[in-house]
């Protein structure tokens, strides 16, 4: 029998990554499955910067499609890397001529998650504010952090008493911003995924989702909790190597959810909102997904249950839910955001006075 290294030898994989900790956690676990499966395989992880991860200041809307992307995809055409590890929600729906989505691993909880902020705002603060056990117990007024207009969209559909705030930067920023002095915000919103990755499940106070009582009726981002892989497209030796280390429910459900963001022209800068489910055999899907204005005042949701074995399925799913959303209006929405937008192209979702963060 030809040995393993025979079929497969080669260069050194190089395996690209931002250089965030949650983003290094991600590509070694996912190097880690990879060399499990190929044992002979050698595979080198590169980490580097983005431009996302560079601007600290321009509103994350403002920055456009492919920030935390496009720059190892012009080395991947360039051979520079032969694969990407990504968060799938930070890959826009169309990637660029020469680079394919080659595999999506299990999925972490795809959930929202909300952590309360424990230190007092000041000497006479004496409101118990870790004691807040759901987002429904916060007073009016009260300020949300959050830099995703999908999660203040949503959240003020269902609470428009709140206020929201801006919060920059990586997960162990954010949950410092939240503690920090004068207390600029009172809770704040993550990924239940990167929460558990970087070990602060622990600090998570309540899930959001549609199912769960008080879940706030709060939808994630599409291919929240995933991790995506891209690869040169043809490149057969990798995509053989990623496609083995695939999750297929996963992958799956993560392409129906593409296909309706793609529809619907979402950047990660509108707000829409997925959920899929497979039932218990794993031979049927569940896909529900929300499109919602800005102010929270008018959305839309559109749910469907179907088989799906293969990404023709998974597009079509996606498809008979694009098409329910906007039949119910969801174009009408988003050509409002856009118009607003292109009226006022540096419009974040800031709801209190910009204060310097
Ligand atoms: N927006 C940035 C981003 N991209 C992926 C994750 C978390 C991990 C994941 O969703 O897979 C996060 C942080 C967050 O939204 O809390």
């Amino acid at each position: 029998m030809a040995s393993q290294q025979q079929q497969e030898g080669g260069a050194t994989i190089r395996v690209g990554t931002r250089s965030s900790a949650l983003a290094v956690v991600q590509a070694e676990s996912v190097v880690a499955a990879l060399q499990k499966a190929h044992p002979t395989l050698k595979f080198e992880i590169d980490a580097m910067k983005t431009m996302g991860d560079l601007d600290k200041i321009t509103p994350l809307p403002d920055l456009g499609k492919g920030l935390w992307t496009s720059e190892f995809e012009a080395k991947l055409v360039a051979n520079q890397l032969d694969l990407v590890v990504h968060s799938a929600k930070d890959m826009p729906t169309a990637l660029p001529e020469g680079c394919v989505l080659g595999s999506v691993l299990e999925r972490e909880d795809p959930r929202d998650v909300v952590i309360f902020r424990r230190t007092p705002k000041s000497a006479d603060d004496t409101a118990p504010r870790d004691t807040y056990r759901q987002i429904a117990d916060l007073p009016a007024g009260s300020i949300v952090g959050t830099s995703s207009v999908r999660r203040m969209a949503q959240l003020r559909r269902r609470y428009p008493a709140l206020l929201f705030k801006d919060l920059r930067g990586n997960i162990d920023t954010r949950l410092r911003k939240l503690e920090a002095e004068g207390g600029a915000y009172d809770c704040i919103i993550l990924a239940a995924a990167g929460m558990r990755r970087m070990d602060f499940g622990a600090r998570i106070s309540q899930y959001l989702d549609s199912r769960t009582p008080g879940g706030g009726g709060i939808m994630h981002a599409v291919g929240q909790g995933a991790l995506g892989l891209e690869c040169r497209d043809g490149d057969a030796r990798v995509l053989d190597v990623v496609r083995s280390v695939a999750h297929m429910p996963t992958f799956l459900a993560v392409l129906a959810e593409r296909y309706v963001m793609r529809t619907l022209e979402g950047g990660c800068s509108v707000p829409i909102g997925v959920e899929t489910h497979w039932s218990d055999d794993m031979t049927t899907l569940t896909l529900k997904a929300t499109v919602v204005s800005l102010d929270g005042k008018q959305g839309v949701e559109a749910e469907t249950t179907q088989d799906v074995s293969t990404f023709a399925d998974a597009d079509a799913i996606g498809k008979v839910v694009s098409d329910e959303l906007i039949a119910k209006g969801a174009q009408k929405i988003l050509d409002e955001i856009n118009a607003a937008k292109a009226a006022a192209p540096a419009a974040g979702p800031k709801l209190v006075p910009a204060t310097a963060s």
